[in-house]
């Protein structure tokens, strides 16, 4: 965090893929600040450039120009080494494909963040356990991933995101390959998160997600065209959710 309470800072940023003809500019001139817990909803058309903008602020990519702070240090500057252990301790990422270790459960997944971090096994142990029952899937803990769901693999890879406590969950199209009902499995956890004052920022193409968010940005062409905030509880929206899907 810096002292205005923001978890991410960013000016003037972009980014450039590419060299002469066929350079794009993914990111193209943004400003940003997300304050601490404010869950935020990244949407656009394919190819504005969302993607590229979340690996920006989580130290996953570089800007070829423009600054990045996330929790209060200046990560586009910042030694190979010193980016690698504060992606550890202050970004949790989540992806549309899951990316769990197939070879290990439920639960070795989740503790698996919490040993490279140094923690112990008896406290990856009971961090796992904690969050798999928080996100029901107590009863999963000892499955491999390909004998769960969809939206199962989804929240333990969520769940494998916070093991950490990190200071802002980045999510990349967290429900992309999700039926309704994996969907809203996922939303709740996202919003059980959210009222636990986890900093979240979603890109999504998904209507559903975006309506569940504090804040809601449209990007188009690298730029920001639209940031508005969204009115009412996250709990209220999501329940409207799930009531006009029964
Ligand atoms: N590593 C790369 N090398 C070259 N071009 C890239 C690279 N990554 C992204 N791009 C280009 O940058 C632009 C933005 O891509 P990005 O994936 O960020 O968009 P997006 O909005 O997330 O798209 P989608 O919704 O389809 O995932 C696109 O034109 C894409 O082709």
């Amino acid at each position: 965090m810096d002292e205005s309470g923001d978890v991410l800072r960013v000016r003037d940023l972009y980014k450039e893929h590419g060299h002469h003809e066929s350079l794009v500019r993914a990111v193209d001139g943004i400003d940003l600040d997300v304050p601490t817990g404010q869950m935020l909803a990244v949407m656009g058309p394919s190819g504005c450039g969302k993607s590229t903008l979340l690996h920006l602020l989580g130290g996953l990519e570089r800007p070829t120009d423009g600054q990045v702070w996330l929790a209060g240090r200046r990560i586009d500057t910042i030694s190979e080494r010193g980016l690698a252990r504060l992606r550890r301790r202050a970004v949790g990422f989540v992806f549309q494909a899951f990316h769990l270790v197939e070879e290990l459960s439920a639960a070795e997944n989740v503790e698996l963040p919490v040993l490279l971090a140094g923690g112990s096994p008896r406290a990856a142990r009971r961090r796992a356990a904690l969050l798999l029952e928080r996100f029901g899937l107590a009863d999963r803990a000892r499955h491999l991933p390909w004998q769960l769901s969809g939206g199962q693999r989804q929240r333990v890879a969520i769940a494998r995101a916070v093991a950490n406590r990190p200071h802002v969950l980045l999510a990349d199209e967290p429900t992309g390959n999700l039926d309704t009902t994996a969907t809203l499995d996922v939303l709740r956890v996202f919003e059980d998160l959210r009222a636990a004052g986890q900093t979240l920022v979603i890109v999504t193409h998904d209507e559903r997600v975006a309506a569940t968010a504090d804040r809601l940005i449209s990007m188009r062409d690298g730029m920001f065209v639209d940031d508005t905030r969204l009115a009412g509880s996250t709990t209220g929206r999501l329940d409207g959710l799930i009531r006009l899907e029964d």
